[in-house]
C-alpha cells in the first residue's frame, strides 16, 4: 500500500461521477485539523489484521505527533502503477478504517470508494505536514 499523509487545516471532498462498479455510498464531507491519508491499495495487499494494524499504528502515531483532531481515509488510485483489484482494494480500505476508528481518540472519516471526487485541501505546511509511506504485508511474495 502506498500512502501520502497531509496534515490539513481544512479538507473537503465532493463526490462526482461513479468510477468503478465496486463502490460505497456517495457521501461527501469535510474535516478540520485532519490527517488526510491518500491511500493506494497495491497488488499483493491483503485485508489481514496484522498488516492493517501495522498501517493503523503508523497513521495514529503521526496523527498524535501533529496533534490532528481527525483522520480521513481517502481512497486514491494514483500513487502506484501496481493497483489491487477494486474488490480487494475496497475491502482493505474499509477494514483499515475500522481498525483506525477503533484505536484513535478523535473523529475518523472515510471518503467513499469508487468515485471521481473533487477535493479542497489547506495543508498546514509544517515539517511533518507532508509524509509518504509504502507498506508491504509481512512475507508477502513480491512479484
Ligand atoms: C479518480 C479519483 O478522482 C479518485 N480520487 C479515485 O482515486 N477514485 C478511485 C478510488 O476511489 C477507487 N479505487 C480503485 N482502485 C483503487 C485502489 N487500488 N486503491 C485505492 N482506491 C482505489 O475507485 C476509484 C476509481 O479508480
Amino acid at each position: 500500500m502506498r500512502v501520502l499523509y497531509i496534515h490539513a487545516e481544512r479538507f473537503t471532498w465532493d463526490v462526482k461521477d461513479p468510477a468503478s462498479d465496486i463502490r460505497d455510498e456517495p457521501i461527501s464531507g469535510k474535516a478540520n485539523n485532519a490527517l488526510v491519508i491518500f491511500a493506494t491499495v497495491e497488488r499483493g495487499d491483503i485485508p489481514d489484521e496484522g498488516f492493517l494494524r501495522q498501517i493503523a499504528r503508523d497513521i495514529i502515531d503521526v496523527a498524535n505527533k501533529v496533534k490532528a483532531s481527525s483522520i480521513v481515509i481517502y481512497p486514491y488510485a494514483h500513487l502506484s502503477s501496481e493497483l489491487a483489484r477494486p474488490y480487494v482494494a475496497r475491502e482493505v480500505l474499509n477494514k483499515l478504517y475500522e481498525v483506525v476508528k477503533s484505536e484513535f481518540h478523535g473523529e475518523v472519516y472515510k471518503a467513499p470508494f469508487g468515485y471521481y471526487k473533487a477535493f479542497e485541501i489547506k495543508c498546514f505546511g509544517h515539517p511533518l505536514s507532508e509524509l509518504s509511506r509504502s507498506f508491504k504485508p509481512e512475507g508477502a511474495k513480491v512479484e
